[in-house]
């Protein structure tokens, strides 16, 4: 029997008229949708899931080398809290961020594992994957600034509202981020959870799961009650697609329509009653504006009146400004990693 599923699966590859319509509805709701009808096929997907296995089976002291600094490298069993008053997630990851998001190249003066860097297919398959990954988000972007009718400024058109924000010359936190959650068998029988409740820091995130690895699971705004996010399959007959993207809404994009739309808290938990035999592996793509963006309502009929009642606001308090995307990102990332 398929697992039921709390969320929406929109083609975006069939974009009609009435597709912002359909995303908007879903991101003011549950904040989460499955992304059917992007580009990825499934041979890359596969290869990403490879290279990841491969990464996270090497000694654990080559890991250790590349130690996250910044937002870079590898992070360790039980060092990333993302539920700070909760005890320790269990499980290891490899985040790749100073992105340049036109090329998909990373920074080069940041510690790179020599295993992808000096690795021309490794490296290839990230940058294109970067891209790609970027162009998807730009497209979701467009079509959410549609579905909220922001208006033509002096600046820029609406439509490109969020858009304008990503410019591939200036730094910004958009973040590559493989997951690793192994099988324990352990006997707890409240289930283990794996990455602690949290919402995300950037304006969107995008994630790839794989069959029989499920575990992440929605704290839904509509039911107040934990759901499951399935693994589901693509409603596309292109053979060679992937599997529909798992898309959220993450806080800036929460702050900049003042809470319109939903930066739905998330978990991952392995569940006691399961008999689990796969470990869980994910691929997070986790999207950021220039970092000196300003997190300001943006200029909408839906948001104005929202706005005014003083939903969302990002002021700092003692500058009395709106704060930008990097330092919220400064913010959520200090009580993260111990
Ligand atoms: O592995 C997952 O499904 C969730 C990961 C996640 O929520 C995160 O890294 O922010
Ligand atoms: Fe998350």
């Amino acid at each position: 029997m398929a697992a039921s599923n709390p969320l929406k699966i929109i083609d975006i590859s069939q974009t009609g008229p009435s597709t912002p319509a359909e995303l908007l509805d879903a991101l003011t709701t549950q904040g989460f949708v499955f992304v059917d009808g992007h580009d990825f096929t499934q041979e890359e997907v596969d290869s990403l899931f490879d290279l990841s296995r491969a990464f996270f089976q090497l000694p654990s002291d080559y890991k250790q080398r590349y130690s996250i600094v910044g937002n870079t490298g590898y992070i360790t069993f039980t060092k990333e809290n993302l539920d700070p008053a909760k005890k320790d997630d269990f499980k290891e990851g490899l985040n790749l961020s100073d992105l340049d998001l036109a090329t998909g190249e990373l920074n080069p003066a940041q510690l790179i594992p020599d295993w992808i860097k000096d690795d021309d297919a490794r490296y290839e398959l990230i940058k294109s994957s970067i891209r790609k990954l970027n162009s998807l988000n730009l497209k979701l972007l467009e079509s959410i600034a549609v579905a909220l009718e922001i208006e033509d400024s002096g600046e820029c058109a609406g439509a490109q509202w969020f858009t304008s924000r990503y410019d591939p010359k200036l730094k910004s936190g958009s973040t590559l981020r493989f997951l690793h959650y192994p099988v324990l068998n352990s006997n707890n029988s409240e289930g283990e959870i794996r990455a602690g409740a949290h919402t995300d820091y950037g304006s969107m995130t995008l994630l790839f799961q794989r069959r029989n690895q499920e575990g992440l699971e929605i704290y839904s705004p509509i039911s107040k009650r934990w759901e499951k996010v399935p693994y589901v399959e693509t409603e596309n007959t292109g053979a060679a697609m992937a599997p529909p993207i798992v898309m959220n809404i993450g806080d800036l994009l929460s702050y900049w329509t003042a809470g319109l739309l939903k930066s739905t808290i998330h978990r991952v938990k392995f569940d006691a009653s399961e008999s689990r035999k796969e470990d869980r592996y994910s691929i997070v793509f986790f999207s950021h504006p220039s970092d000196e963006t300003l997190l300001e309502p943006v200029p909408s009929p839906l948001i104005r009146a929202r706005a005014r009642s003083g939903r969302g606001v990002t002021k700092d308090e003692a500058k009395g400004e709106f704060i930008t995307a990097l330092e919220h990102l400064q913010r959520k990332l200090a009580p993260t990693y111990q």
